[in-house]
């Protein structure tokens, strides 16, 4: 009895909730009891330990919609700039046309992706302007599955449904593609619930945009505005590259050296799988950008 009184008082002063958005020392906390305005608790704001969107944290609400974080759950991983973390999967969102793919653009998310264990889904986008995906079969082959939408008519939204449920997904890409378009045809107003979240954390924001968690479909969908912007992970080195990509490792059994960099080693399955055609030239000569820039 006395056990069952002190888990009751517990439950009442400290709640579990996520961030759903970071601005400025001010947290938006999505409980089970509500959205609530939160600040970090002083003596966290002085450690190493900043909150970011996505974290799980307890809080202690103090009036109505407001309260402090206590404490931070320990993250499944986290990125910088833009800060966020908790992520399961990250949509990358190219458009078959208008603009044309960019491929090293994509590439380097996939790399970033299976870096942090975030599970990638390439998605093509304006399938209403054109079917035709043989650019993309040319450089990918079958390593990747595909999914092809139009986000603006609701063509293919539906099996992209079933990826999302119950996960935290973030979308990525380059400018113009559609994520916007995308957001707004997944999370579209007849959802009542998410509706009057985003309209809340709308309220009284600057006009640029910062990172939103939004809940979905007992998941969360992000939007991350200058995702495309994220550098490679500080900590990855050169010869661990290929290691995130899958297609190459496949090929890396040719190699004669287990830290092949597949550049100038006289004997390498990826060069050979890339000179008999298995293997994309165009993929090939982007991995190679993305190894300098790492060296
Ligand atoms: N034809 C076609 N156009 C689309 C589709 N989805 C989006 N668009 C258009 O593409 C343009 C860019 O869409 P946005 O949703 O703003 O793209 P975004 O990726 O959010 O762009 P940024 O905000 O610049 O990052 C708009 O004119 C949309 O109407 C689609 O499925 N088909
Ligand atoms: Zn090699």
């Amino acid at each position: 009895m006395a056990e069952k009184l002190i888990k009751s008082t517990l439950s009442e002063v400290t709640m579990k909730g996520r961030v759903l958005t970071a601005h400025g020392g001010f947290y938006e906390v999505l409980t089970e009891g509500g959205l609530y305005t939160c600040r970090l608790r002083g003596k966290n704001k002085r450690g190493e330990q900043i909150a970011v969107a996505g974290d799980w944290v307890l809080i202690e609400p103090s009036k109505k919609a407001e309260g402090t974080i206590e404490s931070i759950y320990p993250r499944k991983n986290a990125l910088h700039r833009p800060s966020l973390s908790n992520i399961d999967q990250l949509i990358i969102l190219s458009a078959l046309q208008d603009p044309e793919v960019d491929f090293l653009l994509v590439d380097r998310l996939l790399v970033i992706a299976h870096y942090h264990q975030i599970r990638p889904l390439l998605v093509f986008n304006k399938a209403d302007l054109t079917a035709d995906l043989t650019a993309i079969q040319t450089y990918y082959r079958d390593s990747y599955p595909v999914f092809r939408i139009s986000a603006r008519d609701r063509l293919g939204v539906e099996g992209l449904l079933d990826e999302l449920s119950g996960k935290t997904t973030a979308i990525a890409g380059q400018s113009g593609v559609g994520k916007s378009t995308l957001i707004n045809a997944l999370t579209g107003s007849d959802d009542q619930a998410t509706a009057s979240v985003s309209d809340k954390l709308k309220r009284g924001r600057h006009t640029t945009r910062t990172t939103r968690f939004i809940p979905f479909e007992s998941g969360f969908i992000v939007d991350t505005p200058g995702f495309n912007m994220l550098h490679l992970p500080k900590d990855l080195e050169g010869r661990d590259l290929s290691h995130y990509y899958p297609d190459f490792m496949d090929q890396a059994d040719g190699c004669q050296y287990r830290d092949c960099l597949h550049i100038n080693e006289p004997v390498c399955g990826v060069k050979t799988a890339v000179h008999s055609g298995i293997l994309s030239d165009k993929r090939y000569q982007n991995y190679c950008t993305l190894l300098s820039e790492l060296e």
